[in-house]
């Protein structure tokens, strides 16, 4: 079952006229977790002080919530809450965003299509994770409208963009705070769970402004996270894809990091592509490792994550510019309609799952 006792993604909720509060999600119900576990930390209306907690009580906490649901019938009676009776919330609230750059693949794809007379990978990609830091507060629950940004799409040029782009990738959230001055620790002792992410990129607007400083306005607007963070003992774990050269000391692999999920992309009703986390090149925890080397500390609600998530084929990649490669060959959709970028009306819907757990979905509508 995609909603089940081995899942258990936890969110914010709300009923009419209610403060929004912390559950659980069960089958195509929510449980109360403030009134099933009589615990106050569930009465907030973000995940962070549960996160803060740690650890120890992330696995506690998973554990009692299973047990009850598997044999407190008063729990379940009680307490669980219909999905269509509520609605659902930013889950945390966003502390720092980082977005690494941790496919092969894409970045291979978009070196050729941002810089065709260099080499796809630049010189520094297999030494570290690339990445840059965007923007916490324009983080939005799926569901919340996306506005066309407007930019300098090239030299004396300011208007709204004509390459509005998807990315779809797989966001990584901190519980528990590192100190600053040192590196952060073990992965599963700072990272809470993952979610789902579109970050939204208008790529007229990057490709103008990137240099040297990186992405900026382009992908500043927004980013949809999926309501539902599923805790990490919910993910199945496989082992990262070989890396060549050997990555530095501190960069080396804490463990089995590889997540087996598979995403979907559907536009408009229609899936476009597939992408898998398997294939991604950098793994979690070197994106941590990475994040706090030089003794940048984390903060609950830190927000880091992979960069788009595209295969080796076509069918695989994670964002329109390399489904379309940049409107050159437009995408064919089974309604007899093509795209190249996103146009006003389009809702574009990422999915995934991890062995058969659902991590939910992302929806945004562009207007
Ligand atoms: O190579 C570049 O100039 C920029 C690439 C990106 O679009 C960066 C990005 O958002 C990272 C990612 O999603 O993989
Ligand atoms: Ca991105
Ligand atoms: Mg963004």
């Amino acid at each position: 079952m995609s909603w089940g006792l081995d899942n258990l993604p936890y969110g914010v909720f709300s009923r009419r006229g209610e403060a929004p509060r912390v559950g659980v999600r069960y089958g195509d119900q929510v449980l109360d977790l403030a009134a099933a576990l009589h615990d106050e930390v569930f009465a907030a209306p973000s995940l962070n002080p549960f996160m803060a907690r740690g650890h120890t009580a992330w696995h506690d906490t998973r554990a009692l919530i299973q047990e009850k649901l598997s044999t407190d019938r008063s729990v379940t009676d009680a307490h669980l809450i219909p999905l269509e009776q509520v609605r659902l919330h930013l889950p945390f609230e966003v502390a720092d965003y980082v977005d690494f750059y941790c496919s092969l693949d894409h970045a291979s794809n978009i070196g050729r299509i941002f810089r065709p007379d260099a080499e796809p990978l630049l010189p520094n990609w297999r030494h570290l994770p690339v990445g840059y830091h965007g923007r916490a507060g324009t983080v939005v629950v799926s569901g919340t409208p996306i506005r066309r940004p407007s930019g300098q799409l090239r030299a004396g040029v300011f208007g709204p963009s004509t390459k509005l782009d998807i990315e779809a990738e797989l966001g990584f959230v901190v519980g528990v705070p590192s100190e600053l001055g040192s590196p952060a620790g073990a992965f599963e002792e700072h990272v809470f769970g993952v979610t789902l992410v579109n970050d939204w990129s208008a790529r007229d607007i990057q490709s103008f402004e990137y240099v040297p400083l990186g992405p900026f306005l382009g992908k500043s607007f927004a980013t949809s996270i999926s309501p539902w963070i599923t805790p990490l003992e919910a993910l199945p774990r496989i082992p990262g894809r070989p890396q060549e050269p050997e990555p530095l000391g501190h960069l080396r692999r804490q463990g089995d990091w590889g997540l087996d999920i598979t995403v979907e992309v559907w536009l408009n009703g229609e899936i476009v592509s597939r992408p898998p986390y398997p294939s991604m090149y950098w793994t979690p925890d070197q994106m941590l490792a990475h994040l706090t080397s030089n003794g940048a500390s984390l903060r609950t609600g830190d927000l880091f994550a992979s960069g788009t998530i595209s295969g080796p084929q076509r069918e695989e990649r994670g964002s329109l510019i390399e489904l379309s490669w940049n409107g050159g060959d437009p995408i064919k959709l089974a309604s007899g309609e093509t795209r190249t970028f996103l146009e006003d009306g389009d809702t574009v819907t990422l999915r995934a799952t991890a062995a058969g757990r659902s991590l939910g979905e992302v929806v945004g509508t562009v207007r």
